[in-house]
């Protein structure tokens, strides 16, 4: 399986991103500048958090102009996985690949711990290996991850099952506790929390690693012949 890092000036997860595929996973993954990528080929493509254009105007709001973001519509149509974590869900849901906005953290801080997620749904290509319910501990780090959306937009995603997880313990006030989101079509995950610093139990928490896994897993099951 072949990964593609999307970098945009200011990404500061895409190490991690890359690490978590290529050396965790052991499969591989190109690390691809935003302006030079070419998104074709690749079996999923990955947006790392960090600071992109130094969250200048809106966490994610410049990088969300730019070109690449033509490439991952086409890509995110024609069924390709697309994880965004952290600064890459800001991005997605800027690009309105997915629904939603995001506001400063209801206590204006930044904030980097681990956090209680609740796997609320797993009937997804990203959580396939992850139980209904399961709780995991995966690490925050940001200052604008207060999810918001109207109650339309709400209803929607509880009526669709799309959002995959929620926090146990609400640390920014994102409505629902809401923690990550898939789109309607269910290849399209953004999620606040880092589940590529948790790949593996030296990084205090393994509990990120299924999610790697899940794609993988997925994509054997419907590419690989045999699998
Ligand atoms: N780790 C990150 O991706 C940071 C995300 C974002 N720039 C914020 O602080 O809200």
């Amino acid at each position: 399986m072949k990964f593609a890092v999307v970098v945009f000036p200011g990404s500061n997860c895409d190490r991690d991103m890359y690490y978590a595929a290529k050396d965790a996973l052991g499969e591989e993954a190109d690390l691809v500048w935003y302006q030079e990528a070419n998104l074709d080929g690749y079996d999923a493509i990955l947006i790392p958090g960090g600071f992109s254009y130094g969250d200048y105007l809106r966490s994610g709001a410049i990088a969300s102009t730019s070109d690449i973001v033509k490439q991952l519509r086409t890509q995110a149509e024609k069924g390709i996985p697309i994880l965004g974590v952290c600064n890459g869900f800001q991005i997605l849901l800027e690009s309105g690949l997915l629904p939603g906005a995001m506001l400063r953290n209801q206590n204006l801080k930044f904030m980097c711990h681990f956090e209680n997620l609740v796997v609320e749904n797993n009937d997804t290509l990203f959580t396939s290996k992850y139980q209904k319910g399961e709780v995991v501990s995966i690490p925050i780090a940001h200052h604008d991850g207060n999810y918001y959306c109207d109650e339309e937009t709400l209803a929607k995603l509880k009526e669709n099952n799309q959002i995959v997880f929620s926090y146990q313990n609400n640390p920014n006030g994102s409505v629902a506790d809401i923690a990550g989101i898939i789109n309607e079509q269910g290849n399209v995950l953004g999620m606040m929390p880092h589940p590529e610093r948790a790949v593996e139990a030296i990084l205090n928490s393994d509990d990120g690693f299924k999610l790697f896994q899940s794609m993988l897993e997925n994509w054997r099951e419907r590419y690989v012949a045999g699998a």
